[in-house]
């Protein structure tokens, strides 16, 4: 029987409350509205901001939510008006819209987009109501995307279809992480035979650093404070790896990053979330010319700070988010990359968990051997 223009009732993982675990529970999904469409969610991978924001460390995190913003699945039905998908599509939700109406999109500087950024940061869709109950109350989207239910409601701007013949157990890490590393480094100019640092090894720092070596990085230093992620650094591209806590006593990663590169970086990452490391990538940066970009999200209440002086004598510190991808219009592409062999996608991925265990999922990424853990979530 045909689901179209009636409310679905599915399994969710819902999150009641900050801090509190995850509880999979019936939800009704209601049909989408004008410009929204509904997707039937295959799989998702777990992003450690998704883990920010339950823990409640996120100043936007709003509960009860469901979460998830990592995924890949098959768009069930379209509300009035959406024409860039169809029913039966594969597609990958986007927590950053591309519109390319707004000032944002049209502006050719961004890939932030205006149109639902707002709505979205409310938890609500863009006509500022919700498409989620469960036990009767209204649970809030995340990321305007919630990929954490067995079927969701994006808006059109926020969803791109993708090559069918791409798996979507591995592609849906596209909706995040491994676009955020790739565009962090190729939207840069300059890393071409630049030296490059990157702080922090987890599925974003190791996508930075294997697209810093692919586009030919003279030398590509990870650090990392937990010893195990060596060997995976080594095997995504770094030709060193430093653990700061094995310096001598006293002495700072900046300093000694300083000094083994003549100098400073060109290029430094910030891929922790941590803001003391988000000050020691920028001051590992050259005098007159080192660019470091801030990835990591950090808590509510966090702030960085350095000597104004390191930016007056010529470093740049900036950031970025998705990587600077537009995704309506750059992500088909990524796809046919990976399904050329030129995007490394399954090499992340470490763990798989049953919808029923996503909780589990969440514990695998606090073990310091989990890179990504893809939910299926039609089990
Ligand atoms: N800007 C954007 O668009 C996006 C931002 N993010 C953010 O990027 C960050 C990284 O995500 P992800 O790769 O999934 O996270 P992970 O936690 O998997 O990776 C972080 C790595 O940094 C290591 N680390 C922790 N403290 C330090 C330190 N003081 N010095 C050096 N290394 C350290 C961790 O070690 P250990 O294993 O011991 O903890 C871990 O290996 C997160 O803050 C996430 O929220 C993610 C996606 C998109
Ligand atoms: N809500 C947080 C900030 C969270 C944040 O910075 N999110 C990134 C993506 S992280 C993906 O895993 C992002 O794209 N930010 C841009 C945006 O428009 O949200 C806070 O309020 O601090
Ligand atoms: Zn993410
Ligand atoms: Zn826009």
């Amino acid at each position: 029987m045909s689901t179209v223009g009636k409310p679905i009732i599915c399994k969710a993982a819902v999150c009641w409350g900050a801090g509190q675990p995850l509880k999979v529970e019936e939800v009704e999904v209601a049909p989408p509205k004008a410009n929204e469409v509904r997707i039937k969610i295959l799989y998702t991978g777990i992003c450690h901001t998704d883990e920010y924001t339950r823990s409640g460390k996120d100043p936007e995190g709003l509960f009860p939510v469901i979460l998830g913003h990592e995924g890949g699945g098959v768009v069930e039905s379209v509300g009035e008006g959406v024409t860039s998908v169809s029913v039966g599509d594969h597609v990958i939700p986007l927590y950053t819209a591309e519109c390319r109406e707004c000032k944002f999109c049209k502006s050719g500087k961004t890939n932030l987009c205006g149109k639902v950024r707002t709505t979205q940061g409310q938890g609500l869709m863009p006509d500022g109501t919700h498409r989620f109950t469960c036990k009767g109350q209204p649970i809030h989207h995340f990321m305007g995307t919630s990929t954490f239910s067995q079927y969701t409601v994006v808006a059109e701007v926020s969803v791109v279809a993708v090559n069918k013949s791409a798996p979507l157990e591995k592609v849906c890490l596209l909706g995040c992480g491994i676009t955020t590393a790739w565009g962090a480094v190729v939207k840069q100019q300059g890393i071409k035979g630049s030296n490059v640092a990157v702080f922090g090894c987890g599925a974003i720092g190791l996508g930075v650093l294997s697209t810093a070596s692919i586009v030919g990085a003279s030398r590509v230093i990870a650090v990392d404070t937990n010893p195990g992620k060596e060997s995976w650094a080594r095997k995504m591209g770094a030709t060193e790896f430093i653990n700061p806590m094995a310096l001598p006593e006293g002495k700072r990663i900046q300093d000694h990053l300083v000094e083994i590169t003549d100098g400073g970086l060109d290029f430094t990452f910030d891929a922790t979330g941590n803001v003391h490391v988000m000050r020691a990538a920028l001051e590992s940066c050259h005098k007159g010319w080192g660019v470091s970009t801030v990835i990591g999200v950090a808590a509510a209440g966090q702030e960085i700070s350095t000597r104004p002086f390191q930016l007056v004598t010529g470093r740049t510190w900036r950031g970025t988010a998705f990587g600077g991808v537009k995704g309506r219009t750059e992500l088909p592409g990524l796809v046919e990359d990976y399904l050329q062999g030129k995007l490394k996608i399954d090499e992340y991925v470490t763990h798989h968990r049953k919808f029923a265990e996503i909780n589990d999922g969440f514990h695998d990424m606090h073990g310091g051997d989990c890179i990504r853990c893809v939910v299926d979530m039609t089990e």
